[in-house]
């Protein structure tokens, strides 16, 4: 069996406009054909649906990037131990997913697609279980973490510090998925907003959305004491080790938590770039984190906080949207730039900064679905 990366992408591009209707086919299969697996899943699959077409979606767009494929195949896999996956369970989705991809993509499919769809779940899942098993003995499926402070930065936004009751190995710049006793097996994902300290604490920068069953319980119906879970570790948005540049980081909201991360591992790790951080907020009061940016700033004087207020008209900062605010200032050519928040600032920003000359390879993001 070998791979035939285009084969998969040309059929995968006729189910991608579908896909609403093709994950809830697949799921409708999957439990179908294996009932025993729907109660490993939340009571509400809307957001699963989401999450493993946006898995789906990087995993055959990677097909020719078979490094960073595999990394996240990787941390898939690790990831997945949270939920009880085991080697067999790749088999019941596979066939889901190939009678799935097979009906959505009938008009073209034939044998070459069915055999290039075979090779590369095969490899896929081999990569996961893989993973998975290298793991186990060496970490735990999920990490028990005791609130240990609780603070209410703005009516929807807090700032959670956590301690994990064993080690929690991670890289700055990655998130991790939360669970609260409230909602069982409802995963959500949240960035880790400090670099790995001594005491092995972490950070999270909540916000509540409206039905967001995670984010707020965590907002309003979480104590000091209280006690959650977390999943492994995961994401590539980690800052460049061996890099010299300068640094600009464009945070928008809660966006801010992974890029504060990296900028304490960049002050960590002794070198003195310039870092420009752009941190955009709708209004002034949800700026929540600037007080403890404004203290970085002053204790590293390489540092300049740049705060933004896109809806605010009385606000005497500077105003605007991030993407447009973003090339006011001289060219960002030479640094590398780690850029996050809502999807459309995120793409509309990178757009602007390639079409300024910012090389795609300088430009660090991640897909994270927080906050729900
Ligand atoms: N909490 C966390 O750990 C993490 C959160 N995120 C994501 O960050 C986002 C944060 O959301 P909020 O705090 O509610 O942000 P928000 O909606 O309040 O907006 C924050 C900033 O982004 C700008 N913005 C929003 N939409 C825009 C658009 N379409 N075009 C241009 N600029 C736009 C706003 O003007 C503002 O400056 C969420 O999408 C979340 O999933 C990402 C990584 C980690």
């Amino acid at each position: 069996m070998s791979l035939n990366p285009r084969l998969v992408k040309e059929s995968f591009s006729v189910v991608e406009p579908q896909a609403e209707r093709a994950t809830a086919y697949f799921y409708g299969r999957l439990f179908a054909e294996n009932p025993h697996l729907r109660a490993m899943f939340p009571p509400a699959m809307n957001v699963q649906r989401d999450r493993l077409f946006s898995a789906l979606t990087r995993i055959v767009w990677s097909l020719d990037s078979p490094d960073s494929l595999a990394a996240f195949l990787s941390q898939l896999g690790r990831d997945h131990r949270k939920y009880g996956v085991i080697a067999e369970h790749y088999t019941a989705v596979g066939n889901a997913l190939l009678a799935t991809i097979r009906r959505f993509a009938a008009d073209i499919w034939d044998h070459e697609i069915e055999a290039a769809w075979v090779a590369a779940y095969t490899a896929a899942a081999n990569m996961m279980i893989e993973s998975a098993e290298d793991d186990e003995g060496v970490s735990p499926a999920w990490w028990l973490a005791e609130v240990i402070d609780h603070e209410l930065r703005h009516r929807d936004i807090a700032v959670i510090t956590l301690r994990p009751t064993q080690r929690l190995p991670y890289q700055p710049g990655q998130y991790v998925n939360v669970q609260t006793a409230r909602w069982p097996r409802v995963w959500r994902t949240f960035s880790i907003a400090n670099a790995p300290r001594k005491d092995n604490t972490i950070r999270l920068h909540v916000r509540s959305v409206p039905g967001g069953w995670v984010s707020t319980t965590l907002i309003r119906h979480t104590r000091i004491g209280d006690t959650l879970m977390v999943g492994s570790p995961m994401g590539t948005m980690t800052p460049r080790e061996q890099s010299m540049r300068d640094v600009l980081c464009v945070a928008g909201g809660t966006g801010l938590a992974p890029l504060k991360a990296i900028i304490e591992s960049i002050i960590a790790s002794g070198r003195r770039p310039n870092i420009h951080l752009l941190y955009g907020a709708r209004t002034s009061g949800e700026l929540y984190d600037l007080p403890d940016l404004i203290a970085m700033e002053s204790s590293f004087p390489w540092l300049r906080v740049l705060p933004v207020v896109s809806d605010e008209q009385s606000y005497d900062g500077m105003r605007g949207h991030l993407p447009e605010v973003t090339q006011r200032f001289h060219s960002w050519a030479e640094h590398d730039v780690y850029v996050c928040g809502p999807p459309a600032m995120v793409n509309e920003t990178v757009r602007r900064l390639q079409i300024d000359g910012v090389p795609l390879s300088r430009i660090h993001r991640d897909i994270v679905q927080a906050e729900r």
